[in-house]
């Protein structure tokens, strides 16, 4: 199975102990029963055997207890490892890709593929020691009858085909419910982030409940019951056979002689000892199942593997002076049929300026600042940082020359600058000031304290924790778009003036065709084609714009 293999070849050491510690405990449990069979169910060595049984005994328990802790640590080590190594392999997969699956189904994979893989390690033991206990067992009964062996051999054979049977109906249950997870994942998103809408609609609100919610939950309902229920098959046939087993040991022992009374107890005795650890595997196969259906969702999701490390050691000129885009396209996805691209574009940004990006709504603006950053990789051309050209090897050093505000922002508390370092109270205070919000944030040990603010002034946090970060280029998209006239006019006359004094190069999406004239530069995106403009044809393309609009 993929899941055993997967443990095996990343998490090697735990499992050879999880296996060493597991053998330990079967073994000794063997050891117990056949020292109940040599010596205290022989009549001559009754006495001499019991101090010997009681120290097995403790033995047993201590090592089997031990053996257990052990198991535990080493189970939660893994799912440790594995909810940590998810959280990295988001952070490092590329933008693009985790807006391709969606959040929604990224969240299903962490609760419940991470959880399932997690969960089914934790049972691996219970399969590994039912499967070396039942090994270890039908060795000690061959020695004690042949005959008997081969009955309880034939007994288990069609305990463990019945098991089989079941258990491959049981995979595809499993299939359909992971299937319906992804769904309900993304309804639950649905009923959070559009409660207003379904508060304000109650007939939208009983529509989506009745046709999209509740269907797929039935679907994920039934096909538990489903699986439950050959799980509870599965079960209770193995239980069934081996007491059988017990009535049918007994039968030729005593009708036909083929044991005696206390090899027949012991055999017994071994059947109904191999009972629990057998049950137990059978009932750790469903999860270690789920754990296979989790696995491959998780590699259907396509995320960058592991690593444990950040940074990459490529670091580019602190002092560049010019960032050069040619023949750069970028396509996405076919969706629906459609599909949007950037034209190749030939644009050159000089350290310092400030440039404007305009264009109407859908023509490619957020694209282009998307790939300007290097969030998404072109599908052709080139980016230089003067005469290097940028390529998977130092991408990662590129985009540690941006800060961003793009319009679905995110604010972080932890106020620091672009290289992890705390920032000074007094540069802090100044942009509180700058953006008017120093009687609107608290602010203690370099942690934003209230986030809670309206969407214009979280706008403005935002802009702080950019600027906080001192990287030399900064991209804001449609950065005014939720502010006040009078603050918009601040950002374009006070703000924008002074991020080019403090050294910063400025892209900034915009539509405010009133303050065209404060930039330096403005280019133009129409149907994904980039146009160099002065600041009059500028003007004439917003008037466009305002005109289809
Ligand atoms: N993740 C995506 N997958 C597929 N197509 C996308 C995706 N994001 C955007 N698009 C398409 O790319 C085109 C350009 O989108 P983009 O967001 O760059 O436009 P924009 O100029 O920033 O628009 P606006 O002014 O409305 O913000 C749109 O037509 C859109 O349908």
């Amino acid at each position: 199975m993929d899941i055993i293999k997967l443990i095996y070849t990343h998490h090697r050491q735990a499992f050879l102990q999880m296996f060493a510690l597991t053998l330990l405990s079967g073994a000794l449990g063997i050891g117990t029963l056949s020292y109940i069979n040599h010596y205290l169910l022989q009549d001559n060595q009754l006495h001499g055997g019991l101090g010997g049984f009681v120290l097995l005994l403790l033995f047993y328990f201590v090592a089997a207890s031990v053996a257990q802790i052990q198991l535990a640590r080493i189970g939660q080590n893994f799912i440790y490892q594995t909810q940590t190594q998810f959280v990295k392999r988001i952070m490092d997969s590329h933008d693009a890709q985790i807006q391709h699956i969606g959040k929604a189904k990224i969240l299903a994979s962490l609760s419940s593929d991470v959880r399932s893989l997690s969960f089914a390690f934790t049972r691996l033991p219970e399969l590994v020691q039912g499967a070396l206990f039942t090994l270890a067992c039908s060795l000690y009964l061959m020695i004690l009858s042949f005959k008997l062996f081969v009955v309880v051999a034939i007994l288990m054979t069609a305990m463990i085909a019945g098991t089989h049977f079941v258990v491959k109906r049981h995979y595809s249950s499993f299939r359909q419910m992971r299937h319906a997870e992804d769904d309900i994942q993304s309804h639950y998103e649905t009923t959070l982030n559009g409660h207003k809408e379904l508060k304000l609609n109650r007939f939208r609100a009983e529509r989506f409940y009745r046709e999209t919610f509740l269907p797929q939950a039935q679907m994920r309902r039934d096909a538990h019951i489903q699986a439950d229920s050959y799980h509870a098959i599965a079960i209770n046939w193995g239980n069934s056979v081996m007491l059988g087993a017990v009535g049918v040991i007994f039968y030729l022992s005593m009708q036909y002689h083929w044991a005696s009374l206390s090899d027949a107890a012991t055999i017994t005795m071994i059947v109904l000892f191999m009972r629990a650890p057998l049950t137990a595997a059978i009932g750790a196969l469903p999860a270690i199942m789920q754990s296979q259906v989790g696995l491959q969702a998780l590699k259907n999701l396509g995320l960058v593997d592991y690593q444990p490390h950040f940074h990459s050691d490529f670091r580019l000129p602190e002092n560049w002076q010019r960032i050069r885009l040619q023949q750069i396209t970028y396509a996405y996805p076919v969706q629906g049929g459609q599909h949007f691209s950037l034209q190749p574009i030939d644009l050159t940004i000089e350290r310092g300026e400030t440039l404007f990006l305009i264009g109407g709504n859908g023509s490619g603006k957020s694209t282009l600042s998307l790939v300007l950053s290097g969030l998404y990789t072109p599908t052709s051309g080139k980016i230089f940082v003067d005469d290097i050209e940028i390529t998977e090897e130092n991408r990662e050093a590129y985009r540690q020359l941006f800060a961003s505000v793009f319009t679905d922002f995110h604010i972080f508390e932890q106020l620091m600058d672009g290289m992890g370092n705390d920032v000074a109270d007094e540069q802090i205070s100044a942009w509180l000031n700058h953006l008017q919000l120093s009687d609107k944030v608290k602010i203690e040990q370099k942690r934003i304290l209230n986030s809670k603010l309206s969407q214009g002034q979280r706008k403005r946090l935002a802009l702080m924790i950019a600027a906080l970060e001192q990287r030399s280029i900064m991209i804001l998209d449609e950065w005014a778009a939720d502010q006040d006239p009078q603050f918009r006019r601040v950002f374009y006359e006070n703000l924008l003036p002074l991020l080019k004094n403090q050294g910063y190069t400025v892209f900034a999406i915009s539509h405010d065709d009133k303050y065209f004239h404060h930039a330096q530069r403005i280019v133009s995106m129409k149907n994904g084609v980039l146009q160099q403009l002065d600041s009059e044809s500028a003007k004439n393309v917003a008037d466009e714009n305002s005109r289809a609009a």
